[in-house]
């Protein structure tokens, strides 16, 4: 019989109404090209949803999912205990492996750090998620809970949303060569213990690990004795039938041993491909029992995109097809209220989206307005086309803003459990109306060019330039003004 630890956070079931739904298209002479780096999931950080995908089987976007890691060994370091090699040349940007554990609540996280400390456990695994959830890898997880930290590193931590869930993966900052170590900044949130010398021999080492955390901030965070907001209790729990992978983490033995995945061979560098395919799939497994370390602590996860980034009040939802826009929740002092930035639920159709019930058709890309705007007489080309750049500059400035704001956001989302500061919200929302007006002038542009353009069937006499020479039109009377 299977006891289910009710310390474990259960996995959310995505509801169909929330999947993201891009709009590529598949081209058959470039089955690669398939949700690469221009696809909408991509850019929002999201992974498409198979059977969803408009590319189907070839779609390149469910590299979580498929444990599309980078090949990498483990490797016994001088003074820094194991740590993580590239066992092949890794591009910049690249992903190289979700860093998997079991999903507990931050006061669970506590009580667990301390309970580490006790029993004297050595090394760290510990990592934030977001404001009520930590990643614990310390007797569950893949091989990324053996990377090191640098205060000069070559990776960094990024979130991903995964079937509706955040999810943690470790990126290359830069390319790496096979046979580096990988490492990233753990930015430390200490939760209790000695501080560690960092050894990263980084020019710029700021000593320990750690350096720069401020320190558990017990009474800042939502744990005080009598705020069961976020406790254990409060949270759906993960339950382990449905979802507990069998794998080599249910045997007896400490399955984060180095020695114990390698066979007890460490003298050279071990592949643990298969261990990572095994292991990968489950962030959310069933606790075991406790291995002795000591010196407790947690790094903090940085992310690249915050899933709660911004505020944008639920009833008023909209699509930003942008880098920035991830649906996000964030929770708030008074109440738990839903935030949404970033494409809402989408409908199962392409390239149009569905909010409260309306369906919206995704912002044509820019090649489709040139696209018309050729057909157009030159004054009324112009003016589509200053539209467009309307549009653009005003999407820039909204990447602009969200690149000002997310420390802030960030920050706050750690300080405290308010929701952002409402000056950054309206600055958010001013930015997002300025980007809404310049596409509603964009498209009662390209409306009113549509009906402008002739009725008639006479093909449009077009030069090499695709220049247009003549046009007939015949205007409705009513729209003739
Ligand atoms: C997430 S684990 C990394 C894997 C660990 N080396 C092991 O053998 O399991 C984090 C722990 O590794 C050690 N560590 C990581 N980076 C270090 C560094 N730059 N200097 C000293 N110790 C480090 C610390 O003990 C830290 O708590």
């Amino acid at each position: 019989m299977k006891v289910q630890d009710s310390s474990l956070i259960r996995h959310k079931k995505q509801k169909e109404e929330d999947i993201a739904i891009c709009d590529c298209k598949l081209n058959p002479s470039d089955p690669d090209g398939a949700c690469a780096e221009r696809c909408l999931n991509v850019l929002t950080s999201t992974e498409c949803t198979p059977t969803y995908c408009p590319c189907n089987l070839y779609c390149r976007n469910q590299r979580f999912q498929k444990c599309q890691y980078a090949r990498t060994k483990l490797y016994k370091t001088d003074g820094r205990g194991w740590g993580l090699l590239a066992d092949e040349n890794i591009k910049a940007g690249q992903f190289i492996i979700e860093y998997c554990g079991e999903v507990i609540s931050w006061k669970e996280a506590k009580r667990r750090s301390q309970a580490y400390e006790t029993q004297g456990l050595k090394d760290a695994f510990i990592i934030y998620l977001n404001a009520a959830e930590s990643i614990d890898a310390t007797k569950k997880g893949s091989l990324a809970r053996f990377i090191n930290h640098s205060c000069q590193p070559n990776c960094e931590t990024r979130k991903w949303n995964v079937l509706g869930e955040i999810r943690v993966g470790i990126f290359a900052k830069q390319d790496i060569p096979a046979g580096s170590e990988l490492s990233y900044d753990y930015n430390f949130e200490w939760y209790g213990g000695a501080k560690v010398r960092c050894l990263c021999g980084a020019p710029s080492c700021s000593g320990f690990l750690g350096a720069k955390s401020r320190g558990f901030q017990e009474d800042t965070y939502l744990w005080e004795d009598d705020d069961d907001r976020y406790s254990v209790e409060n949270i759906p729990l993960y339950d382990s039938a449905e979802d507990e992978p069998t794998s080599k983490l249910q045997k007896t033995h400490d399955p984060m041993d180095p020695e114990y995945i390698s066979n007890g061979k460490v003298e050279s560098p071990v592949q643990f491909n298969d261990y990572e395919q095994v292991n990968s799939t489950a962030p959310f497994v069933k606790a075991q029992d406790l291995v002795p370390i000591q010196d407790a602590a947690s790094p903090v996860v940085k992310a690249e995109i915050s899933e709660e980034a911004v505020l944008y009040p639920q009833d008023s939802q909209k699509i930003f097809p942008q880098k920035n826009a991830m649906i996000v929740r964030i929770k708030s002092n008074s109440a738990c209220r839903n935030y949404h930035i970033g494409p809402g639920p989408l409908s199962k159709k392409r390239s149009q989206i569905v909010l409260n019930g309306r369906p919206k058709h995704l912002p044509p890309d820019g090649n489709d307005t040139k696209l018309v705007a050729r057909h157009l007489p030159s004054k009324e080309a112009q003016e589509l086309l200053k539209c467009e750049e309307m549009r653009d500059r005003a999407n820039s400035q909204l990447d602009c803003l969200y690149n000002e704001i997310r420390p802030a956001i960030e920050e706050h989302e750690r300080d405290s459990q308010d929701s952002v500061a409402t000056s950054v919200a309206e600055k958010w929302i001013e930015a997002s109306c300025a980007k809404l007006k310049a596409e509603f002038d964009l498209y009662s542009s390209l409306i009113k060019h549509v009906i402008f353009t002739p009725q008639k069937a006479e093909p449009l006499e077009v030069d090499e330039d695709h220049e247009q020479k003549t046009l007939e039109y015949d205007i409705p009377q009513n729209l003739s003004s």
